[in-house]
């Protein structure tokens, strides 16, 4: 076998850790602890999101740390601006359930990393992008997936932070206008780990049943 091929098994003990991190991966909003986390755990977690699989290739993503206390007050006023608008769109009950709830932890938490997306990183016509523009976006969500999953390895929570106008993280972290911001994630030490989705708990929605979700053959 050449050095460029791997016939690497992946042994039981070892698929029984990844399925743990899979189930036991929580978006964590309220349970963030002050406790820095070193550099080199930061710089793990980066590099697992820069091995996600990509469109073309093209790797379209970029990383940007955030610990800046100030920084973070920016991000945290676009929060507020759109929650309070989105507050306004859900009627009655929903509204008063949807005030009560914690929906992020930017100051809270030790850091923050944005991940974007430079749809023009390698030249217009991209392998696998040609039919579907937005095959770029998604390389991103993958490389978001990838760190969220790393963190529940080290024991980090990720709380993802989309109640915010894109135009706002942008000014707020000096984002270039050709890079599209694509998660404002929310990373630290926690308490502990929700055994379940929050908003399942809230009684907002349950999780569905699988058997309802797969098709065979056709939809
Ligand atoms: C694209 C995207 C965007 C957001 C989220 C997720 C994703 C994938 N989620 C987290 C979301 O509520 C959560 O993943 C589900 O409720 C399921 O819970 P667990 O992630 O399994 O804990 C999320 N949560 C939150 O409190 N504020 C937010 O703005 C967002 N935004």
């Amino acid at each position: 076998m050449s050095n460029l091929t791997t016939n690497m098994t992946i042994t039981e003990a070892e698929r029984e850790a990844l399925y743990k991190v899979i189930y036991s991966r929580r978006d964590v909003r309220g349970q963030f602890l002050p406790d820095m986390v070193p550099d080199e755990v930061i710089a793990r977690l980066l590099d697992a999101a820069h091995h996600a699989p990509s469109v073309g290739f093209m790797q379209p993503w970029d990383f940007i740390v955030v610990k800046d206390v100030e920084t973070r007050r920016k991000v945290k006023e676009g929060f507020e601006i759109a929650h309070a608008e989105a507050a306004g769109m859900f009627g009655g009950e929903r509204q008063d359930a949807y005030r009560t709830f914690k929906l992020e932890g930017i100051m809270e938490s030790a850091l923050g990393i944005c991940v974007t997306c430079d749809r023009s990183r390698s030249g217009e016509v991209v392998i696998g992008r040609t039919a579907n523009p937005e095959m770029d976006l998604y390389s991103s969500v993958c490389a978001v997936q990838n760190l969220w999953l790393a963190a529940r390895a080290e024991n980090l929570g990720v709380g993802w932070v989309s109640i915010v106008h894109h135009d706002h993280i942008r000014e707020a972290l000096g984002i270039p206008d050709h890079i599209v911001p694509v998660a404002y994630l929310t990373v630290g030490y926690v308490s502990f780990f929700h055994a379940t989705p929050e908003l399942e708990q809230a009684g907002w929605l349950p999780r569905m049943e699988l058997e309802t979700l797969v098709h065979h053959e056709t939809w």
